[in-house]
């Protein structure tokens, strides 16, 4: 098992690219299940959650290609869905990535059939799939849940039809809109969830082919077609990445530049930064934050469906807190169990009462290196960002959270000033 080690202090300076979207990037590989030729996506991030996704795909049969990529373009990934023979998602796999349940859709609408075990909890919460069951029923399918496994059929294609989220869910659009996609007639999915991960998706699909339009608003109209063809798709930058670097300047009081960043993603990210006190600079794909040697102030902040603030930010945001000139308060209302990160904080030192589902923390002047455990992904982004500000060596465990989602993150923080290092334990 791997450890990463943080020696706080430095303050963080330089450049940084961004990667490929994880969020988007997950659906867009199952997408390619849809498509009657091979589909070659660019920008796709070197993380867990992809070669999970891979695996998947190339247990249901598909050939994959791993390019290392052409300059400017990342690396890339061909898929090639014709020769599937198989339409079992096992639980294996499943268990270790709740996004292996968005080839749901896609096996159900191409290939008539799909049985994908229930994804079932995880750390930060209970996070069922029933929305997701709900929207392809709307559209004709037969769904059974039996033995742990979603069993889906369809008789002939699927129907268009009009179906309302009782939540906004990502993961469930995405499953519908895919579906849809090859369905007979129109769609129109309302309360869609809007975050720029779901427009990236339709773009991809609308490349291949398909008639998605609206996407990134809360009512996306799909113009089922017959079929889908091969074809390109350059993935989205991440923008909880993004923020998370963007975060790690703001607490060591350093200046960082974000490249091959998209802005535009990140409003009320870049909002809370500025709260906090930094001077932010933005052109069409770069991001700048200079602290000026200044401690953040202390933000409140709420949780929500984008375009609000992404609970995928809450934990770092916390992190940033523990340091900060005041109390913050957050609310976390899009998960029931996201906090997970505070106990592991207080080992730092940090000063931080949970109130059911808000967390008032006051900042400290200093906290101090302990050894703590990563609890989830984002739990360990907050980890390794107290560490950068803490006294002497932070030692973070079960670091494959962080793998899931961070693309090299100890060579990029250490690129710019971090003391930071992966160890075997
Ligand atoms: C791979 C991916 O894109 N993951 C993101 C996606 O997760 P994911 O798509 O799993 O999260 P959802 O948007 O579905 O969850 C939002 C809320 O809806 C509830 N819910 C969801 C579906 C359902 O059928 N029934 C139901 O009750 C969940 O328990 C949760 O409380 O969006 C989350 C919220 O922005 C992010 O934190 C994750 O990083
Ligand atoms: C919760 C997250 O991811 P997932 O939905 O893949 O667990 C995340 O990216 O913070």
């Amino acid at each position: 098992m791997q450890k990463i080690v943080v020696e706080g202090g430095a303050a963080l300076n330089g450049e940084v690219q961004i990667s490929g979207a994880k969020n988007a990037v997950l659906p867009i590989l199952c997408a390619t299940l849809l498509a009657d030729g091979p589909v070659s996506i660019t920008n796709v991030p070197n993380l867990h959650d992809v070669v999970t996704t891979a695996k998947l795909l190339g247990e249901l049969g598909a050939g994959i290609t791993v390019d290392e990529g052409t300059l400017g373009k990342g690396r890339g990934m061909v898929i090639d869905p014709t020769s599937v023979h198989s339409h079992v998602a096992p639980y294996e796999l499943v268990k270790t990535m709740r996004a292996s349940v968005l080839v749901l859709g896609p096996l159900l609408a191409k290939y008539g059939a799909a049985e994908v075990s229930l994804p079932g909890g995880c750390a930060i919460g209970s996070r069922p799939v029933d929305q997701h069951i709900k929207g392809l029923q709307a559209l004709g399918a037969d769904i059974s849940v039996e033995n742990g496994y979603i069993k889906a059929r369809r008789n002939g294609r699927l129907k268009g039809a009009r179906f309302v989220f009782d939540m906004v869910t990502v993961t469930g659009t995405e499953n519908v809109l895919m579906a849809a996609a090859l369905a007979e007639g129109t769609s129109v999915l309302e309360n869609a969830a809007m975050e720029p991960e779901i427009v990236d998706l339709a773009d991809c699909l609308n490349a291949l082919g398909a008639n998605i339009e609206h996407a990134g608003s809360g009512r996306i109209v799909v113009h089922g077609v017959e079929r889908l063809h091969g074809g390109s798709h350059h993935v989205l930058p991440d923008r909880i990445e993004t923020g998370t670097f963007l975060v790690a300047a703001a607490m060591t009081g350093g200046r960082v530049t974000v490249r091959n960043a998209r802005p535009d993603t990140l409003d009320a990210v870049i909002d809370k930064l500025k709260q906090a006190g930094a001077e932010i600079a933005v052109d069409a794909d770069r991001i700048t934050l200079d602290m000026g040697g200044r401690r953040p102030k202390s933000v409140d902040l709420t949780t929500a469906p984008h375009p609000a603030f992404p609970t995928d930010m809450q934990a770092q945001f916390m992190a940033l807190n523990c340091i900060a000139d005041g109390v913050g308060v957050i609310n976390e209302t899009i998960f029931e169990n996201r906090f997970m990160h505070v106990s592991e904080l207080q080992r730092l030192g940090a000063d931080i009462r949970v109130e059911g589902h808000t967390a008032i923390v006051r900042g400290v002047q200093k906290l101090s290196g302990a050894p703590v455990m990563a609890t989830d992904l984002r739990a360990s982004a907050s980890l390794v960002l107290a560490g950068l500000v803490a006294e002497g060596a932070t030692t973070i465990d079960r670091i494959y959270h962080l793998d899931r989602g961070y693309e090299n993150i100890e060579e990029k923080l250490s690129g710019l000033g971090a003391k930071i290092r992966r160890i075997a334990s």
